[in-house]
């Protein structure tokens, strides 16, 4: 697998991961290793840096997790806590030092370099490459942005009545790609674990 000169990891782990619990998933280990060092060992396929945003309090433990690691890893932390996705993904985005970044969260242990691979050649040109799921969502937190207009269209975004991401892209060109078009995909890369239970089948399914 290639490693794109212009292309930076962004990992997104500031959430609090409420569903999971008392722990923080980004670390909780899957069969052995960490949410967070499976993502970013992913992420290696397609580049050899990363942008890690999370809260100041997380930062000890996910550099443990990521301890080793060959991949050079950055921390870009939340300046206000609980600001949601699109605050994590600009906060994310305005440490990149690439023009475009993989973006995707702690939560997705399966992600698929491959896909990353189909999204930077589509947003080459463009202001990012985000993937519309069969049911019509659009999955932003496994996506490709070009990293400076992203993160001011979310610092921008935040400050109006709708924060979610998708409203980050109406003064962008994000390009659209459909899932049925994603080619040798691995089916589970956009599954997230947000319970313990989705970490026990997930772990079951390593067996
Ligand atoms: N920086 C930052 N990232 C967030 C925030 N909320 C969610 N995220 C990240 O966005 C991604 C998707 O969010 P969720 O799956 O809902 O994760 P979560 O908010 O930690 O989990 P729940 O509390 O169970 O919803 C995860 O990688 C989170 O770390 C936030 O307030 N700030």
């Amino acid at each position: 697998m290639t490693s794109f000169d212009s292309l930076e990891g962004v990992v997104l782990a500031g959430g609090y991961s409420t569903r999971f619990g008392e722990t923080d998933k980004a670390v909780a280990e899957l069969a052995g290793t960490p949410l967070i060092r499976r993502v970013v060992d992913q992420l290696a396929g397609v580049t050899d840096a990363v942008v890690v945003n999370c809260r100041d309090e997380q930062r000890e433990a996910i550099r443990n997790a990521l301890s080793g690691s060959d991949v050079d890893r950055r921390y870009a932390i939340d300046p206000i806590p609980d600001r949601g996705p699109l605050a994590g993904i600009g906060v994310g985005l305005a440490a990149v030092d690439r023009e475009y970044a993989a973006v995707v969260a702690c939560d997705m242990p399966f992600v698929d370099p491959t896909l990353f691979e189909q999204l930077y050649a589509h947003a080459r040109g463009h202001d990012g490459a985000v993937v519309r799921l069969e049911d019509g969502w659009y999955q932003t937190t496994q996506a490709v942005y070009r990293a400076e207009p992203m993160a001011r269209a979310c610092e921008e975004t935040l400050g109006s009545d709708d924060t979610r991401v998708l409203a980050a892209f109406d003064s962008l060109d994000v390009v659209t790609v459909e899932e049925a078009d994603l080619e040798g995909v691995s089916a589970t890369t956009f599954e997230s674990v947000d319970t313990p239970d989705d970490l026990r089948a997930a772990a079951q399914r390593l067996e």
